[in-house]
């Protein structure tokens, strides 16, 4: 509601402003200001105050609605010749008059009036007085069909046998048209009947018809409200509609791989959900399985497995310690997941997807924590001893915490924070270790406390982690960055690590051998398949500079630019 005493706001009339300036001026004349007599003649000419009457007579028909009839369109052209006769004749002036007496003008503008005279609404025939009660409204509807599908899928009802609209996909023909709808009984399309026509049969009509489509239907009777919200999820599994026997319609599926962002724009249907991919926004949206559908074949699928304990590349990993905060992963000694791994591999299975939301970090905030991952041998240590040393007042990593005993040269806190098997012990229980491992009797491991303590000197903290890590590791407070680093094609190894040196169980400073490059390559396909929707980048390590240089980048992305994460990292601040 308006209140009594506000007023609108609109441009101010060029002659009553002009006026003011009039008053104004004679008042500075009697003062006699240094050329201000000159702008007082000049503004009382006759022909500047004809120019502003007819400035402010168009300003007048500018607001008005663009449909002049005659009177107005004549009106306007005889008033602007009058206002131009009392003007001074300059040659402009002249020339303008002479244009708007030119006959093609004024036919235009007769042209221009006879059309926005004429009524262009459709006169429709008078309804039959004799429609019986009962009888179902029908619709008629014509889309022109083009290249793309018609987003729309049918089906049969099982008992009656009606073709319905079974749904509508969002973006799609159907959609923009605005005239099809999930429920609307068809009744013939092209003027053939649909009754007793099976669903495809009449896909088949659909198929061939060319140009325009019609439609005759009955409107459903409650069209459902619509009022959901958009839905934004990383997925955390690979889907292909077109090996999927459950989905209603393949072709009318969305594809998409593990850590792709989706956009979920329909969850109507408990069952299939629409949605786009956010790096192709502008397509139609696709069926996807609803997170509870996932959920159900995940089970299904788990009690049709015979049980086989599954191994898991835990922490049972043997961690050898070889110096300063280095392990080196031995693939001996696995451990069977559901005994040891703490991020349970079985969880992942119950989140097919993981709502997310954009994320851009302010500068007064901590900075993210960054995660490198990969399989050993690939030079994630190399990378992360490279960057640290490229400035160590802006990168640091996270001093470790062991069990074994100090040595006279080292200082608590500095190589180690030295504690008691049971003060280790009691860390690892209350999940404040990302990673840990045994060697030689001696407990290691990397804390979330340590990490903390760069962080709050404002440091961006760089670790890396075996893989089953990253699940401890994503909380809000740390809001870690993974990033994969990938090992190069076998035949690009050989010749990029001809003198570089593995170091494994038994034998340090060992030259990389062939069977070293293939277990690499087959590690790093089961950490992409296992974990890859975790990665929010991968580095294919390569050459070395490069390697280097993209991480430096990925890192300062990581902190500068928008990013998505997991919702609850930013919805909660009490979720860890
Ligand atoms: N792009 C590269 N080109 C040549 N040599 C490399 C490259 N990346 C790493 N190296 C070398 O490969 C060897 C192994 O690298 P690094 O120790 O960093 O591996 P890692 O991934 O940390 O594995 P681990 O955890 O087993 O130590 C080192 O000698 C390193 O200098």
């Amino acid at each position: 509601m308006e209140s009594p005493g506000m007023k609108e706001k609109t441009e101010m009339p060029a002659v009553c402003s002009q006026d003011n300036v009039l008053q104004e001026l004679s008042l500075l004349c009697k003062r006699d200001v240094n050329g201000v007599g000159v702008l007082y003649d000049l503004l009382r000419s006759r022909w500047l105050q004809a120019l502003l009457k007819i400035y402010e007579c168009l300003q007048n028909y500018l607001g008005k609605r663009p449909v002049p009839v005659t009177l107005q369109a004549h009106a306007l052209n005889r008033e602007v010749v009058e206002l131009l006769h009392e003007a001074s004749a300059t040659g402009e002036i002249k020339e303008l008059r002479r244009l708007l007496r030119a006959p093609h003008l004024r036919a235009l503008l007769s042209a221009h009036d006879t059309v926005a005279q004429k009524d262009f609404e459709p006169t429709l025939p008078p309804l039959p007085d004799n429609i019986p009660e009962n009888e179902e409204a029908m619709r008629i509807v014509c889309l022109v069909k083009n290249n793309q599908p018609l987003g729309a899928t049918i089906k049969r009802h099982e008992i009656t046998g009606d073709i319905t609209v079974a749904r509508v996909i969002h973006g799609g023909l159907a959609d923009r048209s605005g005239l099809l709808y999930a429920g609307d009984k068809l009744v013939e399309v092209n003027g053939v009947s649909v009754d007793g026509l099976e669903p495809e049969q009449v896909i088949n009509i659909l198929a061939l018809s060319q140009g325009t489509i019609m439609f005759k239907l009955i409107p459903v009777s409650d069209r459902p409200v619509s009022n959901q919200t958009t839905l934004y999820v990383r997925a955390m599994a690979d889907y292909w509609p077109l090996q999927d026997p459950a989905i209603p319609c393949a072709d009318a599926g969305l594809p998409f791989k593990k850590g792709e962002i989706l956009q979920i724009v329909d969850q109507n249907d408990a069952l299939w959900w629409q949605a786009r991919k956010v790096s192709d926004l502008g397509a139609c949206a696709g069926l996807i399985p609803s997170n509870h559908l996932l959920k159900r074949k995940q089970r299904e699928f788990w009690w049709s497995q015979p049980f086989q304990p599954h191994l898991c590349k835990y922490l049972g990993w043997k961690q050898e310690f070889i110096g300063i905060g280095t392990w080196s992963a031995s693939r001996a000694n696995q451990q069977t997941c559901y005994a040891r791994c703490p991020s349970s591999c079985c969880s992942t299975f119950a989140a097919p997807y993981e709502e997310v939301v954009r994320y851009q970090r302010h500068p007064g905030d901590r900075n993210r924590l960054i995660v490198l991952v990969g399989p050993a041998g690939v030079g994630v240590n190399e990378l992360r001893r490279r960057l640290i040393a490229s400035n160590p007042r802006e990168f640091q990593s996270a001093v470790p915490h062991t069990t074994r005993v100090q040595k006279s040269y080292e200082m608590n806190g500095r190589e180690y924070h030295y504690v008691s098997k049971e003060t280790f012990e009691n860390m690892v229980y209350s999940h404040r270790m990302l990673e840990y491992g045994e060697y030689k009797g001696y407990l290691y491991g990397t804390s979330v406390d340590a990490v903390r303590t760069v962080l709050d000197e404002g440091k961006i903290c760089v670790v890396d982690l075996e893989p089953h890590g990253i699940q401890i590791a994503r909380t809000h407070e740390l809001k870690p960055y993974i990033i994969f680093i990938k090992p190069s094609s076998i035949s690009c190894m050989r010749q990029t690590r001809k003198n570089a040196r593995i170091i494994t169980d038994y034998y340090v400073n060992m030259k990389f051998k062939e069977e070293d490059l293939q277990e690499m390559e087959d590690s790093a396909k089961k950490m992409e398949a296992q974990f890859g929707q975790f990665f929010d980048q991968v580095i294919v390590n390569d050459n070395l500079q490069e390697a280097s240089a993209q991480l430096l980048s990925a890192v300062h992305h990581a902190q500068d630019e928008p990013q998505w994460v997991p919702a609850v990292w930013i919805c909660s601040d009490t979720q860890t």
